[in-house]
């Protein structure tokens, strides 16, 4: 039998879009929409009494093109709080003016491939500061943010869950390789999604300039991690969100 890859995991991952409902936006009178300002800034405000607590974080990012117009990405430590904090949205008044668009539920993840393939040395890998701050990651408030879905193909001729750990290290290691090209430009968070949603990993990629997003994919596309057993679901790219330029971005 084949070896599957260890795996730690961190936060539990929620990428929330959303689309708004502009008629019912400009039907609203001032008063409604103050309400809806309101609840909307108390809500996002709690997001910082959570990160100071180190049980979380979140951020908001507005998504270009016509698949939504928002997303709320949301880390926390079980999806009991995921499940709250959609709830929670639902119930204030600004979600009457928005529509559900799509939705993601994953889990941080780590994969030993980067660690030579081993089980490690025993000891608690949250004991590391490094491997916790990848597993509970601070979310970066880059301009720009990019998510897609992904599989690895399970095909007759191409199958990556019938090859063996050696194999599957050696080309992860090609496809580290190509990211570290990348570090300081581009921030990944991968979530792992198998049992929890449609696809097998998320894919969150952050960065100042967005055009790196392109760069990274097209190179990746041509390693053969991704090009022989990628397999691609819909991208949402957006630009950071904050306070203000949600507020902004609501103004008629
Ligand atoms: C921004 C750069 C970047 C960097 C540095 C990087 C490095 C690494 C390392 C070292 C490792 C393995 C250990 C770990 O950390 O888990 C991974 C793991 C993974 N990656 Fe990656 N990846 C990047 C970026 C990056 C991108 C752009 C994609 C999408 C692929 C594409 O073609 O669109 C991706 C996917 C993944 C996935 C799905 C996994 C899990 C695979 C599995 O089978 O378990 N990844 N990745």
């Amino acid at each position: 039998m084949n070896e599957a890859a260890l795996t730690l995991e961190g936060w539990y991952a929620l990428h929330d879009f959303r689309s708004l409902n502009w008629t019912a936006w400009t039907a609203a009178d001032d008063e409604e929409r103050a309400v809806a300002l309101e609840e909307l800034h108390a809500f996002m405000q709690e997001w910082d009494t959570v990160e100071e607590a180190k049980e979380g974080s979140t951020t908001v990012y507005s998504i270009v093109g016509q698949k939504a117009d928002f997303v709320m990405m949301f880390l926390r430590e079980s999806l009991e709080a995921l499940n709250q904090l959609e709830t929670a949205f639902n119930k204030i008044a600004f979600a009457q003016y928005t529509t559900k668009s799509y939705s993601y539920v994953s889990i941080v993840e780590l994969s030993n491939y980067a660690a030579g393939g081993s089980a490690g040395d025993g000891s608690d890998p949250m004991q590391n500061p490094h491997v916790a701050a990848r597993l509970k990651p601070v979310l970066p408030q880059m301009k720009h943010i990019c998510f897609y879905p992904m599989n690895k193909k399970r095909e007759l001729a191409d199958n990556w869950y019938m090859l063996d750990m050696e194999k599957r290290r050696e080309l992860m290691h090609s496809h580290g390789l190509i990211g570290r090209g990348y570090a300081g430009k581009v921030k990944q968070i991968i979530t792992g999604s198998v049992g929890f949603d449609d696809w097998e990993w998320g894919v969150t990629l952050f960065a100042d300039d967005a055009l790196q997003f392109k760069k990274l994919v097209y190179e990746m596309r041509f390693d053969e991690v991704s090009a022989r057993y990628g397999e691609f679901g819909p991208f949402y790219v957006g630009n950071l969100l904050t306070l203000d330029s949600f507020e902004e971005l609501l103004k008629l």
